[in-house]
C-alpha cells in the first residue's frame, strides 16, 4: 500500500504537487493520470525519496520507501529518463543490481525473459532503442520481485507487441496481489488496464474513483431515435422535456430523456420504434471535462 498525505513540492514559482492526499491499494492497477506537467513524475519521486517534499510525507508498506532495508525487493521502480550505463549490457546492468541486493544471476536471467529480452541480454544498453530500453526499465524493476510497483508512462516508446505486454503483466502484478501505481497522460490506455484512477491537475488531487464508477458518473450523453412516426415522436419528447434535434437522415437525436422514457412514451403514441440507441460520453470525455472544470 501506498499512502500519500498532503504533499507538497513546489520548484519556485510552480507548485508541482499541492496538498495531495491519496492511497493506492494493493490487488488492483491504479491508474495515475493527469495532463502534461500535472505533478505526476513529481509525486512519485516523492514516493520513493528522490524529490524531497515541502510538506507531507508519503509512506510505502507504512514507512518512508528510503528507511526500508532492500527498497528494490520493496518497491520497484521505472521512472521516465532513467539513467543506464551505455557501455554495460543489459544483463551487466541488472547483474550489477542484483549483486547490491543479494539477488541471484537465474532471477536476472529471468526478468530478462519476461521482459522479451532474452535474445538482446548481451547487448550495449547504449544501442537499445527506446522502447527496448523501457523494458530494461521494467525488467529492472522486477528484479527484486517488490510488492509494489511503481511505473511512470511505461508505454512510451514502445511497439504494439510492447504496449500489448505492458498491459498484461499490470493486469498479472495486481492479480498476484501487488500494489501497482502508473501514470499515464492518456485515458484511453489507462481505460483498458487500470481498475481505479487518480486523476491530477495543477499538483491538486482531482478525482480518486473506480473505472465502473466513472463509467457510470459519464451516464449517457444522449440517444438516438429512428422512427417512421418521427414527427409524432418529435413534438411528443419536445413536450415531455426533452432536447430534440432531427438529423438529415431523418433520425433523432434526443437529449435530457433517458432511453426507457422514450420508449415508454413511443408506445403510448402508437409510434414505432426502428432504432432506440443510447450513447455514453465517452471515458475521454468525463476525463477531459474533470481535468477542465476543476485544474
Ligand atoms: N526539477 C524541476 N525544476 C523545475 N520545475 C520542475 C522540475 N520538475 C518538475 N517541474 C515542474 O513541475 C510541474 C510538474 O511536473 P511533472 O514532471 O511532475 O509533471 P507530470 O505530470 O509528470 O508531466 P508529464 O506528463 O509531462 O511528465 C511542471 O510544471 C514542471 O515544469
Amino acid at each position: 500500500m501506498i499512502e500519500v498525505r498532503e504533499l507538497t513540492k513546489r520548484f519556485g514559482a510552480t507548485a508541482a504537487v499541492d496538498g495531495l492526499s491519496f492511497t493506492v491499494r494493493p490487488g488492483r492497477v491504479t491508474g495515475f493520470l493527469g495532463p502534461n506537467g500535472a505533478g505526476k513524475s513529481t509525486t512519485m519521486r516523492m514516493i520513493v525519496g528522490l524529490d524531497r517534499p515541502d510538506s507531507g510525507t508519503a509512506t510505502v508498506g507504512g514507512r518512508p520507501y528510503r528507511t526500508g532495508p532492500a527498497p528494490l525487493c520493496t518497491v520497484g521502480v521505472l521512472l521516465e529518463g532513467r539513467a543506464v550505463h551505455r557501455g554495460r549490457t543489459a544483463r551487466q546492468h541488472l547483474l550489477g543490481l542484483a549483486r547490491t541486493h543479494g539477488i541471484s544471476a537465474r532471477r536476472v536471467a529471468e526478468v530478462l525473459d519476461m521482459a522479451g529480452l532474452g535474445g538482446a541480454a548481451d547487448r550495449r544498453a547504449g544501442g537499445f532503442s527506446l522502447g527496448m530500453s523501457q523494458r530494461l526499465g521494467v525488467a529492472s524493476a522486477l528484479l527484486g520481485d517488490p510488492a509494489v510497483v511503481i511505473l511512470d508512462e511505461p508505454v512510451n516508446g514502445l511497439d504494439p507487441d510492447g504496449v500489448l505486454w505492458i498491459r498484461t503483466l499490470l493486469k498479472d502484478l495486481a492479480a498476484q496481489g501487488r500494489t501497482v501505481l502508473v501514470s499515464s497522460h492518456l485515458m484511453s490506455e489507462t481505460a483498458v488496464t487500470a481498475d481505479h484512477l487518480l486523476i491530477i491537475g495543477g499538483g491538486r488531487l482531482l478525482a480518486d474513483v473506480g473505472i465502473d464508477d466513472l463509467i457510470t458518473r459519464a451516464g449517457t450523453s444522449h440517444c438516438l431515435v429512428r422512427s417512421p412516426d418521427a414527427a409524432v415522436l418529435h413534438s411528443a419528447l419536445t413536450a415531455a422535456g426533452a432536447t430534440v434535434t432531427a438529423e438529415d437522415d431523418g433520425a433523432l437525436i434526443v437529449r435530457g430523456v433517458a432511453a426507457e422514457r422514450i420508449g415508454t412514451l413511443a408506445a403510448s403514441r402508437h409510434a414505432t420504434l426502428h432504432e432506440l440507441t443510447p450513447h455514453r460520453a465517452s471515458l475521454e470525455q468525463a476525463y477531459m471535462d474533470i481535468t477542465r472544470s476543476r485544474a
